[in-house]
């Protein structure tokens, strides 16, 4: 069975003004769907970015792989890496750490990856959780995704989540994500406010949810010091704090003295970081994603290396929608060693999806691994339409926190480093 045609359609959807240390969500969030279609008739999906220039990768390198065996993925990869060449892709908000020629290759790289274990699922008439070794959970836990976040965009009404700017709106927001979804874990997205107001925020968390694990990620808006004082602050209170320092050396000068593992997806985010990660005993967790790691099969392989080394595993998510969500649960179902609820977006996209409804459901805050052939979704074709009319309509090419902060507070610097 051979690639007949690909299609890479890039969408928007709502995204709510949620707050983190570059700046604020726009009102539209970007993604790109890959379709890979077979000469027998198949088709398998994929989702990734929608930012302008990773789509013209995806689609340069799309072009490369039209003919190809839909089994030969080392040959996928090969022709993906040569058609992105030398170049780097980064993105503006740097949230998932700096870019690099392999972190471009994989994420160009990563949702023909998924498309065609869609399509190897469907062919075999087995999950791709299947194709990963096997299922070894039912379902995927996820966390309760925190944001500190305005009541509604300006100029606009309120959403229906409103205002979260203090401790007791973080509360209940997790209070409405645990009642919707029945999250059992909760994340934090700090690096927003002054330290002293996030550690306010967690304190908070612990008296409302007494047994719930907690984590905080101010994406390395704090000096080691700083991170060293919050790390003191909150002993015995968080399962793992996330990025608190930028960068390896960063981490490993808090690492060794705070008294929980520190965690990251944005210090390690390829396979160069993690010998030196690893030789400075950088990070206690590591927050995958298949997205930037070059798909499912790479990111088990990062998998076990991890517990070859003993590196915990959690998983890092952006706004995204139903096909990568499918995609993120076969992956984690499937990876024993996976002991941390992963990151999710979903709620924030509050029903937006490109595929058909029923495939995916929250029960207990865990996603069941869906188990159709393939991913087990299906692409809903007026939905992809209307999120596609939306890109074209919405303005915005590349996502871009600071800007958008910037137009309602002007001197709004980001916040790598600042407390
Ligand atoms: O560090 C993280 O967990 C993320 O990068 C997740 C997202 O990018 C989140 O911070 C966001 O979308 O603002
Ligand atoms: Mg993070």
């Amino acid at each position: 069975m051979r690639i007949w045609e690909i299609i890479a359609t890039p969408v928007a959807f709502r995204d709510p003004p949620l707050l983190n240390a570059t700046g604020v969500h726009e009102p539209w969030a970007l993604r790109t769907i890959v379709e890979v279609l077979t000469d027998e008739g198949l088709t398998g999906l994929g989702e990734t970015y929608g930012d302008q220039a990773h789509l013209a990768k995806v689609r340069a390198a799309g072009r490369e792989l039209v003919g190809l065996d839909v089994y030969a993925l080392h040959d996928a990869y090969a022709r993906v890496a040569a058609s992105v060449g030398n170049d780097v892709v980064t993105d503006q908000h740097g949230l998932t750490g700096a870019g690099s020629n392999q972190k471009t290759v994989d994420a160009v790289y990563s949702p023909f990856e998924v498309a065609l274990l869609d399509i190897q699922g469907k062919a075999a008439g087995r999950p791709v959780a299947d194709l990963l070794g096997g299922a070894v959970r039912p379902a995927v836990p996820y966390s309760a995704y925190l944001f500190y976040k305005w009541a509604g965009h300006p100029g606009e009404d309120d959403d229906r989540f409103g205002a979260a700017l203090d401790p007791e709106g973080i509360v209940a927001q997790a209070r409405l994500f645990i009642e919707e979804y029945g999250f059992t874990s909760i994340k934090l997205k700090g690096g927003v406010f002054a330290p002293d107001q996030e550690i306010e925020a967690i304190r908070a968390l612990r008296d409302a949810f007494p047994d719930l694990p907690l984590r905080l990620d101010p994406n390395a808006a704090w000096t080691p010091a700083t991170s060293l004082r919050v790390g003191e602050a909150l002993a015995g209170t968080l399962e793992y704090l996330e990025d608190p320092a930028p960068g390896i050396d960063g981490m490993a000068e808090v690492a060794s003295r705070v008294p929980m593992p520190l965690a990251t997806n944005m210090c390690v985010v390829t396979h160069e970081h993690l010998p030196p990660a690893i030789a400075q005993g950088a990070i206690g967790v590591l927050l995958s994603d298949h997205h930037y790691w070059g798909g499912l099969v790479r990111s088990a392989h990062v998998a076990s290396l991890c517990e070859t080394f003993g590196i915990e595993l959690s998983m890092h998510s952006n706004s995204h929608l139903g096909v990568s969500l499918a995609a993120m649960t076969h992956l984690a179902a499937t990876i024993p060693s996976l002991k941390h609820a992963c990151d999710t977006h979903t709620p924030w996209q509050d029903g937006q999806d490109v595929i058909a409804p029923g495939a995916l459901r929250f029960e207990g805050g865990a996603v069941p691994v869906p188990d159709g052939p393939g991913l087990g979704v299906e692409i809903d074709r007026d939905a992809l339409a209307k999120m596609h009319e939306q890109y074209q309509r919405c303005g915005i090419q590349r996502r871009d926190d600071t800007s958008y902060m910037r137009r309602f507070h002007p001197t709004f610097e980001p916040k790598k480093g600042h407390w």
